[in-house]
């Protein structure tokens, strides 16, 4: 993380783009680390966020424009100077309510002081900032010209055209467009009640109480939508009366439907929302065994249930694709919550997008070997649930189908629920401006009695 402490939004914001780009940051996490480190809070801290997760969410289409207004190739631009061209430019052409006169002179001055750069650096950043505010102000701007709508929705909302493409294949064009631009819209903040220590109702009353807009999900009544603060800051967050998770999320340990008494097993669990959710559902009866390969993201778990109040799961270091002799035919429910490329979750983490498509395609492999090797803890008449934050089909319905194909003794199980309705074949993929949830995926699964 960069070391110094910033004083104003635009400050926080460059700082949180300098340390996705050096260190390898989610933007979230850089993000919620500069504005506490600036002591930023209300419209302030609103700024910086928007300021970082626009810039990120248009890249491409800010990298076009530069383009049009720069003399310097894009790729011979040090990297910080090129992360405040961007954010200077998402002020000019893609926000109204912020002068064109401070977004080029506060570019300007942070070019000068936290990019190394020399006078010809700024006055470049200047040239071509003060071009494209002229440009933009006589509504002139260039129009991209695309050979399609695929390649033209991939610019406009700045997603890789390889998954534009995938997604009109899979869902159609309009949808594939929808998907996109619910990526880039503003998100609420998605709480969940912690039905053992509150109700939606004084939960939602005590967040209004502390400023937050709080709007319950239509289908979800312990999901609570709520924008103008942090809720993560708040009593109700530190004394385990909410935690923050969406619906979709909440949604794939609902339907596990775990009861009082059972054995449950979560085979990737950090850092625990699904595990949380399921423990809570048991009312504090049975046991939930909460797995995770990495030791570091145990103790995240285990600070949740604490603060959630949940005496039932224990975390365990293990691999979900490396067999455990003892826990073979032991559980009543299975979660198999696997990794996967979270496409789903782009309008939450917004550079998820620009991910390498090389690196994932190991995954649907991975995905395979997690659920066969994890089937086998389900005790006869249990049951298993798969689960991703991601709708594209090859980690989705084409891995469970294959799974089911070859384990004749697991069937599908119908299930309902007001997001998404009657799922007769099992399997539910969410989608953000359909279900007003992350993108998500879920199948239930039971081994035959
Ligand atoms: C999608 S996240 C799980 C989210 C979690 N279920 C929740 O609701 O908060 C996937 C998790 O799987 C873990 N993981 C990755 N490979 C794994 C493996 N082979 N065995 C167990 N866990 C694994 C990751 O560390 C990550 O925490």
């Amino acid at each position: 993380m960069i070391d110094k402490r910033p004083r104003t939004p635009r400050e926080a914001a460059a700082f949180s783009l300098f340390s996705m780009q050096e260190e390898g940051a989610w933007s979230d996490g850089a993000l919620h680390h500069y504005l506490a480190r600036a002591g930023l809070a209300g419209r302030d801290a609103a700024l910086a966020a928007r300021l970082t997760y626009g810039t990120v969410q248009n890249e491409l289409l800010l990298d076009w424009y530069l383009r049009q207004f720069s003399s310097v190739r894009l790729k011979k631009i040090a990297p910080r100077v090129l992360a405040c061209l961007r954010m200077g430019l998402y002020q000019l052409i893609l926000l109204d309510k912020i002068p064109a006169h401070a977004a080029v002179s506060e570019t300007v001055a942070l070019v000068r002081r936290y990019c190394r750069a020399n006078e010809r650096t700024t006055s470049f950043v200047n040239a071509v900032l003060r071009r494209a505010a002229q440009v933009a102000e006589a509504g002139a701007l260039p129009a991209p010209d695309c050979p399609d709508k695929e390649s033209y929705y991939a610019l406009r909302y700045s997603h890789p055209e390889w998954l534009v493409r995938l997604w009109s294949a899979q869902f159609g064009l309009k949808t594939a467009e929808a998907l996109c631009r619910a990526d880039n819209a503003d998100t609420p903040v998605s709480v969940r009640v912690n039905t053992m220590k509150t109700t939606p109702g004084a939960a939602r009353r005590e967040l209004e109480a502390a400023g937050l807009t709080v709007t319950p999900h239509r289908d979800f009544p312990e999901i609570l939508l709520c924008t103008g603060g942090d809720a993560a800051a708040l009593p109700a967050f530190a004394e385990g009366r909410i935690t923050v998770q969406d619906a979709a999320s909440a949604l794939a340990a609902a339907v596990a439907d775990p009861q009082p008494g059972d054995a449950v097993l979560d085979c990737c669990a950090a850092p625990g929302g699904k595990s949380f959710v399921m423990a809570e559902r048991m009312w504090g009866k049975g046991s939930v065994i909460s797995c995770d390969i990495y030791e570091h993201k145990l103790k995240r778990i285990r600070a949740g249930a604490a603060r959630l109040g949940l005496p039932n799961i224990r975390t365990t270091l293990q691999d979900a694709a490396a067999p455990r002799a003892d826990w073979v035919g032991t559980a009543d429910v299975v979660l198999c919550d696997v990794p996967c490329s979270g496409f789903g979750i782009i309008r939450k983490k917004p550079e998820i997008r620009y991910k390498d498509p090389a690196g994932l395609e190991e995954l649907p492999a991975l995905q395979a070997a997690i659920l066969q090797n994890c089937a086998r803890y389900v005790r006869p008449g249990g049951t298993l649930v798969y689960s991703t934050c991601t709708i594209l089909r090859r980690e989705n319905e084409d891995v469970v189908r294959a799974f089911l194909e070859h384990n004749a003794d697991f069937a599908a199980v119908p299930w309902a629920h007001p997001v998404c309705g009657a799922r007769k074949d099992g399997m539910a993929t969410l989608l953000p401006p359909v279900h007003d949830t992350d993108g998500f995926f879920i199948a239930k699964l039971r081994r035959n009695a």
